[in-house]
C-alpha cells in the first residue's frame, strides 16, 4: 500500500511519524498539490513524457495520482491509456523505471503459486493478464506489453472505483517472436521465441489454478491482448470454471453494440433492418458480431436470420463458404455466406451496401475515401466505426469520415479523435473503447461476488451504456456519453449488473442489498488522503 502524501502530511502526522523536517514547512492540500502536478504535466512537451511523469506520480503518491485521473479524466485517459500507452509499450525498455505488476515467466513453471505469494498485497480481487502477443493493434510486444495491464487497472480504480491494492497486473512471459525486441539490448523479457503448444497451455493452466488458490474463486481474471488463436480458446476453456472474461472479445463487443444501439436512435432503423460489414474477423469483430446477433435474437429474430445480416471481410477477402483462398475456421464459420468470393473491401461495400461498417483489424486506412463516400451515398446516416487501436492503426480519421459523408455519418473510433469542424458545424466523434465497459463490469462483479461472467452481462451493459446517451448527445453526433461522465457510466453499468445477478441468483455477496445503486456507490474508492493521527492525539497532558 502506498501511503505517501508528501507535503500534505499535517504537522501532527509529521510529528507522530517522525518525519518532521524531512519535508519543507508548508502544508498543502491535495488540491494545491494537484496544481503542481498539472503544471508539470503541461510543461512536458510530448505525451510519452507526460506518461512517464504520471507513472512516477503513481509510484510516489498513489492517491494524488488517482485524484488527478478522476478530476481530469478526459485529459488523462489518452496518456495513461490508449493511445499513449501503446507508444509507452513499444518503448518500454526506455520508459521502464521501477517494475510494476507481477512478471511470471515460462522459466518459473512449477513455482507460480510461490511467486504470487511474493506479491505484497493479500486481498487481490482483480487481475488483468496478458502474454503480450497482440498489444492493441501493434502486434507482439512480449514483456513490453506490461503497460497494458497496468493501464487497464489504473482505469479499474479511476473509472470503476476499485481499490488499487485489490488490483494485480500480470505479464506472462513466454518469449517473443518480435525480432526487433530479440535484438533490443534494453528488452526486459525472455529473449527466446514464444513457447507454444502443450507447454504454453500448461503454463496458463498453472497460472489460473495458482491465482485461484491464492486469491479465491471470486477473483476476477481479465484476459487482455492475447493472440487471436489463444484468446478464443482460453475464453471457452475457462469461462465456466473461473470468474473470467476477455476484454478484447467481450468488452469491445459491448461498447460497439452500445454505439450501434445509440446510432439506431439517429438512423431510425430497427437493429435487424441493418446490414453489417466488418473489416476483420478477429477477437473484436467476432465478439461484436456475436453480441449483435444475440441482441437481434432477444428481439425475436432467428439465429440464422441474425447471422445473415452480418458479413465479414478478413485478409483473404469476404468470408464465404468454400472460399477458394480458404481460411474459414473457428467462429468465422458462423458468419460465412453462400456468396461468390470478393477480394477487396471496396468491392464488398459496393455490392452489399452496408448500413453499418465496422473496422477492427488494425489495417490503417482500410476505409478509403471511396468506401466512405459510398457509405454516404447508400445511407442518409451511415454508421462508421473505426475501432482499431492506437490512433495510428485507425481505419480512417474522424475528419476523413465526416468529410466524405458531408458530416452525415455516425462515427466512432477506438482511440480518441478531437471534435471536427466542418461547414461551420462541430462534430463530436465517439470513443468506442472498452474503457466504457470493463471498469463498470468489474465493479459490479467484485461488489456482488459474481463467479461467472455470462455474455448477457455484456449485452445488458451495452444497453445500460446506450441508455445514458441523451438526445442532446445524439444531436451532436455522439453515440456515447461524454468522457467526463465515464465514472457515472461505470456506476450505472454496475448497478444494472447487480440488479440482474441478484434477480438470477448469480450473486454470492449476502445479504442482498435493498438499494443496489447505493450498494455499488458504497464500494467506490475515493482518493482523498487518509488521516494518520489517532483520535487521542495529542496525548492528554495529565
Ligand atoms: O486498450 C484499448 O484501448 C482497447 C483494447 O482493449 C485494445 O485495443 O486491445
Ligand atoms: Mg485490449
Amino acid at each position: 500500500m502506498n501511503i505517501f502524501q508528501g507535503t500534505a502530511f499535517t504537522l501532527e502526522e509529521r510529528q507522530i511519524m517522525g518525519i518532521q523536517g524531512l519535508m519543507p514547512a508548508a502544508i498543502l492540500t491535495q488540491e494545491e498539490q494537484m496544481v503542481r502536478v498539472m503544471t508539470n504535466f503541461y510543461k512536458r512537451s510530448n505525451d510519452l513524457d507526460r506518461y512517464i511523469y504520471l507513472m512516477a506520480l503513481q509510484e510516489r503518491n498513489e492517491r494524488l495520482f488517482y485524484r488527478v485521473l478522476c478530476e481530469h479524466t478526459e485529459e488523462m485517459m489518452p496518456i495513461v491509456y490508449t493511445p499513449t500507452v501503446g507508444q509507452a509499450c513499444q518503448e518500454y525498455g526506455v520508459t521502464f523505471r521501477k517494475p510494476r505488476g507481477l512478471f511470471l515467466s515460462i522459466n518459473d513453471k512449477g513455482h507460480l503459486f510461490e511467486m504470487m505469494c511474493n506479491w505484497p498485497e493479500q486481498d487481490v480481487k482483480a487481475i488483468v493478464v496478458t502474454d503480450g502477443e497482440r498489444i492493441l493493434g501493434l502486434g507482439d510486444l512480449g514483456s513490453y506489453g506490461m503497460g497494458i495491464p497496468v493501464g487497464k487497472l489504473s482505469l479499474y480504480t479511476a473509472l470503476g472505483g476499485i481499490v488499487p491494492e485489490q488490483c494485480l497486473p500480470i505479464l506472462l512471459d513466454v518469449g517473443t517472436n518480435n525480432e526487433k525486441l530479440l535484438n533490443d539490448p534494453l528488452y526486459i523479457g525472455l529473449k527466446r521465441p514464444r513457447v507454444k503448444g502443450q507447454e504454453y497451455d500448461d503454463f496458463v493452466e498453472e497460472f489460473m489454478t495458482s491465482a485461484v488458490r491464492k486469491y479465491g474463486q471470486n477473483c476476477l481474471i481479465q484476459f487482455e491482448d492475447f493472440g487471436n488463436h489463444n484468446a478464443f480458446r482460453f475464453l471457452e476453456k475457462y469461462r465456466d470454471r473461473y470468474c473470467t472474461f476477455n476484454d478484447d472479445i467481450q468488452g469491445t463487443a459491448s461498447v460497439a453494440a452500445a454505439g450501434v444501439f445509440a446510432a439506431l436512435r439517429i438512423t431510425g432503423k430497427k437493429l435487424s433492418d441493418n446490414v453489417f460489414v466488418f473489416q476483420g474477423a478477429g477477437e473484436a469483430s467476432i465478439g461484436i458480431a456475436q453480441l449483435i446477433a444475440l441482441a437481434m435474437e432477444e428481439e425475436g429474430t432467428s439465429t440464422e436470420e441474425a447471422r445473415s445480416k452480418i458479413w465479414m471481410v478478413d485478409s483473404r477477402g469476404l468470408i464465404v463458404k468454400n472460399r477458394p483462398k480458404g481460411g474459414v475456421s473457428g467462429h468465422k464459420v458462423d458468419f460465412a455466406k453462400d456468396h461468390e468470393p470478393v477480394d477487396k473491401l471496396e468491392d464488398v461495400v459496393s455490392k452489399l451496401k452496408p448500413t453499418v461498417l465496422i473496422g477492427a483489424a488494425a489495417v490503417p486506412g482500410a476505409f478509403t475515401t471511396k468506401i466512405l463516400k459510398e457509405m454516404g451515398e447508400f445511407n442518409k446516416r451511415p454508421v462508421i466505426f473505426a475501432l482499431s487501436n492506437p490512433t495510428s492503426m485507425s481505419e480512417c480519421t474522424a475528419e476523413q469520415a465526416y468529410q466524405a459523408t458531408e458530416g452525415r455519418c455516425v462515427f466512432a473510433s477506438g482511440s480518441p479523435f478531437s471534435p471536427v469542424q466542418l461547414n461551420g458545424k462541430l462534430y463530436h466523434p465517439g470513443q468506442g473503447n472498452n474503457a466504457y465497459i470493463f471498469p463498470g463490469v468489474a465493479l459490479g462483479i467484485i461488489a456482488c461476488g459474481v463467479r461467472h461472467v455470462e455474455d448477457k452481462i455484456f449485452l445488458h451493459s451495452a444497453k445500460a451504456l446506450a441508455d445514458m446517451v441523451t438526445q442532446e448527445n445524439l444531436d451532436e453526433g455522439r453515440v456515447y456519453p461524454p468522457l467526463n461522465l465515464i465514472r457515472e457510466v461505470s456506476v450505472q453499468i454496475a448497478t444494472k449488473l447487480a440488479e440482474d445477478v441478484y434477480r438470477e441468483g448469480l450473486a454470492t455477496t449476502y445479504p442482498e442489498p435493498a438499494n443496489k445503486e447505493e450498494f455499488i456507490r458504497s464500494h467506490i474508492y475515493e482518493p482523498d488522503y487518509e488521516c494518520f493521527v489517532p483520535e487521542t492525539w495529542p496525548w492528554p497532558q495529565n
